[in-house]
Order: C-alpha cells, then structure tokens, then sequence
C-alpha cells in the first residue's frame, strides 16, 4: 500500500468520530471590542486582482502603514497577502511594520503548472522579500485519486522554502464531499504545511463553516497523533464580524484558546478590515468612516 493510503486509513477511526457541524452559530456573546481587535490580528489582508500593480500595491502597503499611526490602539494584521511579482514590495514598503509579507505562488489559483515551475516561483518569492507562501493542492490529480503526487508536490515546494511559512490551500469549494476534504488536509499537513487554508477566493463556494468543521478537526486530530502545531486559515468570502467569528468560535471550542494567536489562526481577507474596525467604533461609541 502507498505511502499516503497507509496515512489515510491510520486517521479513518478519527475521521468517523467527527461530529456533524452546526447549522446555527450562537454569535451573540462573542462580539465584543477584544475579540474583534484579535480577529484584526489574525487577517491576511489580501490584495489578488488582475488589475493589481506595483503603484497600486505600493499604495495599499502604506496605507497599513499609516493605519498604524491613525489607530494606535488596534494592533497590525497578521500578515499581507499579493501575488508573488508583488514581494519585493512588501519587502521595501513594510520594513518599519511587524507584519508577515505572504504572497500566493505555485500557479495559484488553478495550481496548474510544472512543479519545476511552482518551486521557480516560490524561490524568487522568497528571494524577493516574502516570508510565507500560499499554494494550492493540485485539485485535479487529488480528485482522482493521486493522493502521493498531491503529497510530493507538497513536499518538494516545502523542501526550499527554509524557514518561511507554508500555508497549503485545499480549495475545498471543489473538493466534492466531506470525506475528500479530510484526506486533504491529512495530506497537506503530512507533506509539511504549516497551515492549512480553505480556498483561494477565486471559485465559489470559498471558505464555509462546514468544510472548516472538518479541517480543524483534521488539525486537532493531527496534534494528537503528532504533536505537530499546525495553523488553520480560512479564506475567500469572509467580509463581515460575524462570518469572521464563526470561524473564530469553531477554532477556539475545538482547538481551544491556544490557537487564538496569528501563529496559528489567520482570515484571509480583501474586505473585513473595514468592517470590523466601523462595528468595534461602534462598540467604542465613535464615529467611523471606511479607511481601507
Ligand atoms: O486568500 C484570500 C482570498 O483570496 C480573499 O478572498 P476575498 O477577496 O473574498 O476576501
């Protein structure tokens, strides 16, 4: 048997123990100015449009940096999230800021090129000044079964990588069942991801409380088999507090308070930031108008 099956059928018994995921979300108690500033602090903050270039990237990373000055109560976002050509951006516009520079790379979003070509582009990433990479499994080949060419890939893009974080996104929206986003995430976390992701935000449906039900039992499951810390990143489609705190509820009543850090929880995200900051001035009693 290959390598991966005999991974897979080791995790079977806890995937038959995950119960089923809830289909209401009792959100109340959880809206309040702290844990909306630590959901601040868990974005990604994500900037991936065609139309995106180095002027208009330059332009949002000093943004975040005035942010920081104009709120100097709220704390910094987790990371910044472009596409690869962007990172040596990052690096030049964000050096006077604690935040992580992510870029997504591997062929993302569809993931469908040489693997020469994924690691290429992850190297010359990390080259340039980024210190987390977001890829993408090869969906297709998972969808048919090719379980040890997902993990490989997986594997070798890691393998150059050094230090820097590997987030590795499911694309769960494709995944066909539930059962298919389990093997994944087993998978990814074997093969060396430091988080798992959802989705990239280009497909629909993108990040949902179900499949991330799922990934953080996977997660949880892992931790007791292995040790292992692994990081949980929803993304795609989460623009508002309250979608922000199903995941953060999901997160912390099924891996517990440890994981509410950016080290292991992140949202990515094009258009939370807003929101959160105009409903915690509203919690505040102050006025707001968008800065983002
Ligand atoms: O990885 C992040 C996603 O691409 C962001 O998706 P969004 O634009 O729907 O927030």
């Amino acid at each position: 048997m290959e390598e991966t099956e005999q991974l897979l059928e080791k995790y079977e018994p806890a995937f038959e123990k995950v119960p089923e995921c809830p289909v209401n979300w009792d959100l109340s108690a959880l809206k309040t100015e702290e844990n909306l500033k630590k959901i601040f602090s868990f974005i990604d903050l994500t900037t991936l449009n065609s139309t995106d270039s180095a002027n208009s990237v330059q332009d949002f990373c000093d943004k975040l940096v005035s942010f920081e000055k104009d709120f100097p109560d709220m704390p910094m976002v987790g990371a910044v999230c472009v596409y690869p050509v962007f990172a040596s951006v990052l690096k030049a516009r964000l050096k006077n800021i604690d935040v992580n520079r992510a870029v997504v790379s591997a062929g993302f979003p569809s993931s469908q090129t040489y693997l020469d070509l994924k690691v290429l582009e992850t190297k010359k990433a990390l080259d340039f000044g980024a210190n987390e990479i977001d890829i993408v499994i090869s969906v297709g080949e998972f969808l048919e079964g090719n379980h040890e060419f997902v993990m490989e890939e997986i594997k070798r893009i890691k393998s150059e990588m050094g230090d820097a974080h590997l987030k590795v996104i499911l694309e769960t929206g494709a995944l066909t069942s539930i059962e298919n986003i389990w093997e994944a995430s087993i998978i990814a976390m074997e093969a060396g991801a430091d988080f798992i992701k959802t989705s990239t935000g280009k497909i629909s449906p993108a990040a949902t409380p179900e499949a991330a039900w799922v990934m953080v039992h996977a997660i949880k499951a892992y931790h007791e088999t292995t040790g292992k810390v692994i990081g949980f990143k929803p993304a795609g489609g989460i623009s508002t507090s309250e979608d922000a705190l199903i995941y953060f509820k999901l997160v912390k009543d099924i891996l517990g308070e440890e994981w509410l850090t950016s080290e292991r929880f992140r949202i990515g995200a094009s258009r939370l930031v807003n929101n959160l900051l105009s409903d915690i001035s509203e919690l505040q009693g102050k006025p707001f108008s968008p800065y983002f």
